[in-house]
């Protein structure tokens, strides 16, 4: 059967988070690490979130990937294209958000993307073109201290005005509130004066399903998950009003969770899981160095492991972080620290490990890729844009997973997330 609609994701949580969203507004969902081979065995859907690593890498690779990703897409017979980003906008002045936007627009011979971040359950709200995350604006967020792409300005229209060649204009709450043949307007007119993008406004979700109709008129548009919900209603047949995710077969085997991510919410899981169950916070200069501190983990998994679950993390707060990115850079101490807890989580499997849960973004790319997971089933909602996974096709039997954004959950995600994956 054609698509409904093809999705692009920038990283692999934020790709898990939207099929969770897709799955529970309608639509038959799995996510593909990457363009799937066709040998894979995938369900019968409505939508592909095809996962790629592309946030945080040199523009022309993310266009690369994006463009092959779309190309295999609308093989499919997807008409509307969601490249989805993070709700926190993640990007720099050099991208990625507007150099893949204005490629997937050219590409599809359209003139214009609607593109809003915005995600109210998950507390992210855009007004007058700015961005507020649990209601403070970004730039006084915590993402301002993120590790890789630190966010200093709220107003969207500017930052994706820095990233991209054509104008960006905005498409206002009142607009919105005026509905939909006036947000069609309002996008047309800014496709007249030559702006490749709007930013869209959206407070509640009422917003993100008029949005979502007027976007799925177009063939392409860049968002959050909360830009998924609208375009699941828009495009999910007439009986599938909502959906459950189907239960997952138990997998059994030893627990545990993996932690990159230095957000202020990971920082808090992690104290608050110390309460229940053992936890190893790693040496990060250790960790860049070299092989010691991997073997302390693994060490401290083959102690703890058989016992119940175990929490591993490099995860240390802001001024840790930026001492260390002094020391060594800030790309090259990620990629070193990625590279040490895909080891581990690989290492965890070898010994047993069938139901992990791995913390961030960039850490858990580096993971699911170091294990070799070609694709995921959707499974039950853990919390707002966190549901279980189950792998497909991969070489370890079947694992249960839950990829958590790193500013994602309550303090306690981990037992809520461990007590779900069975
Ligand atoms: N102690 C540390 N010091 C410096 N960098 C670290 C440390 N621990 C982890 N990192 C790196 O910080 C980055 C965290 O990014 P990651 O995407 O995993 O988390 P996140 O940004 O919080 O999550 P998300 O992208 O889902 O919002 C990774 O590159 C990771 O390797
Ligand atoms: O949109 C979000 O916030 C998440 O899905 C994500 O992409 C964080 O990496």
């Amino acid at each position: 059967m054609a698509l409904l609609l093809g999705c692009i994701a920038d990283d692999y949580t934020g790709a898990s988070d939207l099929a969770n969203t897709l799955t529970r507004n309608g639509l038959r969902t799995v996510q593909t690490i990457g363009i799937p081979d066709a040998s894979l065995p995938l369900p019968d859907v409505d939508a592909v979130v095809v996962s790629l690593k592309i946030r945080s890498v040199v523009a022309s690779e993310a266009i690369a990937a994006a463009l092959a990703a779309e190309a295999w897409i609308r093989q499919r017979g997807a008409r509307h294209v969601l490249y989805k980003i993070c709700s926190t906008f993640d990007s720099t002045d050099a991208g990625n958000i507007g150099p893949v936007t204005e490629a997937l627009v050219a590409a599809a011979g359209s003139d214009i993307a609607l593109v809003t971040p915005a995600f109210p359950e998950t507390g992210r709200t855009v007004y007058r073109g700015h961005l507020f995350v649990n209601g403070q604006p970004l730039d006084e967020s915590p993402l301002k201290d993120h590790p890789l792409n630190p966010m200093h300005d709220a107003d969207l229209v500017r930052v994706l005005q820095r990233q991209s060649k054509g104008g960006v204009g905005l498409v206002d709450l009142e607009t919105i509130a005026d509905g939909e043949a006036a947000i069609a307007a309002r996008l047309a007119a800014l496709a007249a004066e030559g702006n490749t993008a709007a930013i869209a406004d959206a407070v509640f979700e009422r917003d993100l399903v008029l949005l979502g109709s007027v976007a799925a008129r177009f063939s392409v548009s860049t968002g959050a998950s909360g830009l998924g919900l609208g375009l699941a209603r828009a495009l999910r047949p007439a009986d599938r009003a909502s959906a459950t995710a189907d239960a997952l077969a138990p997998v059994g085997g030893y627990a545990a969770v993996i932690a990159g991510s230095c957000s202020r919410a990971t920082l808090e899981q992690i104290d608050r899981a110390e309460r229940s169950m053992p936890v190893l916070r790693l040496d990060p200069e250790a960790l860049i160095d070299g092989e010691t501190e991997i073997a302390k983990a693994i060490a401290f998994a083959d102690a703890h492991v058989a016992d119940g679950p175990l929490v591993i993390a490099a995860s240390a707060p802001p001024d840790a972080v930026a001492a260390l990115q002094a020391r060594h850079g800030r790309e090259a101490s990620g990629h070193a620290i990625e590279r040490a807890t895909s080891a581990i989580a690989a290492a965890l499997v070898e010994r047993g490990v069938r139901r992990l849960v791995v913390a961030g973004g960039e850490t858990s790319g580096a993971a699911v890729d170091r294990l070799g997971i070609p694709a995921f089933l959707i499974g039950p909602e853990i919390a707002p844009g966190v549901p279980v996974l189950q792998t497909v096709g991969d070489a370890h039997g079947g694992l249960i997973m839950a990829l958590k954004s790193g500013n994602f959950g309550g303090k306690d995600f981990f037992e809520q997330a461990l007590a779900a994956m069975r």
